[in-house]
């Protein structure tokens, strides 16, 4: 009977990408051993039609793998409700068709796991009715996880939202602290009914047969120590967690203008601005941007994504339906034009980071943007704006030193320009800057060896495919 393994993504494409190229690894590296099915939840209310498009070209090249996609259910769509609060919804209401896809599929094939995102929680005592081993893949770091392994704790020692604990400092083990009001917006406040959903996800981590992780060893070695060392579930257990990655995108958009723009300049001379799927600036933010990035003096590459207009339910941002010049300074494309280029809202960003024009990253720290720029050897300007971001941009900053942080207003992370002009000077022209550039080489080398023949992350999956072929 063919062998099966089940992955189970959340909604978003950082998720569903990621998810992705995991199924590629197993697929590849024991080839012809497992058949890959990803289950796909759908919404009206979070549609990204880039998902869609993205999952006809993988069905396209990568036939391997199959995808099963859940049709679209109600959901309260109520105006006020947190964009979290309806996407966990969303997912929960999901749970019945992930336990009629694991049966439809164990009728004719061999399940040996079920591999959830961690939003998809929920569907952890599914796959227990059936006895069907169950994985979390979390697609960010190790920090990140041993700090939502230790929310639960930090819940109880607190009774008023996060939101308002202004100057309270968080600490949680193995990663450096963190302001209460920069935890993921689902968690900031407690009458929000994502805070619960969140808690309870957090609390089914530890119920899994295992953790896959999109990080490897030698990136936070302190969190991973953390965690086989169980500091972060004080009353329970953490599962073995296996780190299989840096798994990465691969490279697309080969013909984008900005390429070509890129090969006319010189060698590591361009600083790329881009904030991942979602991130938007309001017209004041993005004023401050380009006033700091005219001062420097230096050439850039900016991705720049319309002002939001209503953001509470916004997924994702692709929209290049507007005008640069009505959002951005007068005249401030026409006066930088010899040196920059603005983009609108999006930029093949993989290969952007593989260029050798580039010389430095402004990110908002987005786990997969990250890990691009770790893989591309690519230093950083560390400028988280929600979800994880903050625990990703302490981590760069303080304790892999690989970026340097911009300081954000604490109300709402409003940054001046003399401060991009200062982060973007520091990066391309000081002792500082060389010395981030080089350690961001060196780790490249280490996210190759993670990944190369008998590196860590390779041991790691090699590890847990025994444990399901034997266990
Ligand atoms: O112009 C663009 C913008 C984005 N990307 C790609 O889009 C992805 C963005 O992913 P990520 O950096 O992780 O950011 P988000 O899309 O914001 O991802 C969400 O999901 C991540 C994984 O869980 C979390 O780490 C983030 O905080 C969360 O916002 C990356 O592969 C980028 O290369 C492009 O190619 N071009």
């Amino acid at each position: 009977m063919q062998e099966t393994i089940v992955l189970y993504p959340a909604l978003g494409m950082g998720h569903v990408i990621c998810t992705v190229e995991l199924g590629k690894l197993i697929f590849n590296h024991y080839k012809n051993q497992f058949s890959i099915t990803i289950l796909l939840i759908t919404s009206e209310v979070l549609h990204d039609p880039s998902i869609d498009l993205y999952v006809e070209n993988i069905s396209k090249s990568y036939p391997f793998i199959t995808f099963r996609r859940f049709p679209y259910l109600p959901v309260d769509k109520t105006p006020t409700r947190s964009k979290a609060a309806i996407a966990f919804e969303c997912i929960r209401n999901n749970t019945p068709n992930a336990l009629h896809s694991l049966k439809e599929i164990s009728a004719v094939s061999k399940v040996k796991a079920f591999v959830i995102d961690l939003f998809c929680g929920p569907a952890l005592s599914v796959a227990r009715e059936l006895n069907i081993p169950t994985y979390f893949f979390f697609t960010s770091g190790a920090a990140c996880l041993s700090s939502f392994l230790y929310l639960p704790t930090i819940h109880e020692q607190h009774h008023e939202s996060f939101k308002d604990l202004f100057g309270v400092i968080l600490d949680f083990p193995g990663i450096p602290p963190l302001k209460a009001i920069h935890l993921p917006e689902p968690i900031l406040d407690r009458k929000d009914p994502a805070y619960n959903d969140f808690i309870y996800f957090c609390t089914q981590l530890p119920k899994a047969d295992g953790i896959m992780v999109n990080s490897f060893d030698s990136l936070e070695p302190k969190a991973l120590e953390v965690l086989s060392n169980n500091l972060c579930v004080p009353n329970g257990k953490t599962p073995p967690i296996y780190c299989i990655g840096p798994l990465i995108a691969g490279q697309t958009g080969a013909q984008h203008h900005c390429l070509s723009w890129l090969d006319k300049q010189p060698s590591k001379s361009v600083v790329f601005l881009c904030f991942g799927s979602r991130g938007t600036f309001t017209r004041e933010q993005l004023k401050e941007i380009a006033d700091g990035l005219e001062r420097t003096g230096e050439r850039f590459l900016w991705v720049v994504k319309n002002v939001p207009l209503h953001a509470k339910i916004k997924q994702t941002d692709h929209t290049t339906d507007f005008e640069l010049d009505s959002i951005l300074p007068e005249g401030f494309v026409e006066r930088v034009k010899d040196r920059a280029l603005v983009v609108k809202a999006w930029a093949p960003q993989v290969a952007v980071l593989n260029h050798d024009a580039v010389a430095a990253f402004v990110t908002h720290c987005g786990w997969n943007s990250t890990l691009e720029a770790v893989v591309a050897g690519v230093p950083m300007v560390a400028w988280p704006l929600h979800a994880e971001q903050h625990i990703n941009r302490n981590l760069l900053v303080e304790e892999m030193k690989l970026a340097v942080g911009v300081e954000q207003r604490d109300e709402d992370g409003y940054v001046n320009a003399a401060e991009v002009e200062r982060r973007v000077k520091e990066m391309m022209g000081s002792d500082r800057g060389r010395e981030l550039r080089q350690r961001s080489l060196t780790m490249r080398e280490k996210a190759s060896q993670a990944l190369g023949e008998s590196g860590s992350s390779i041991k790691a999956l090699d590890k847990l495919i025994q444990r399901l072929k034997h266990g």
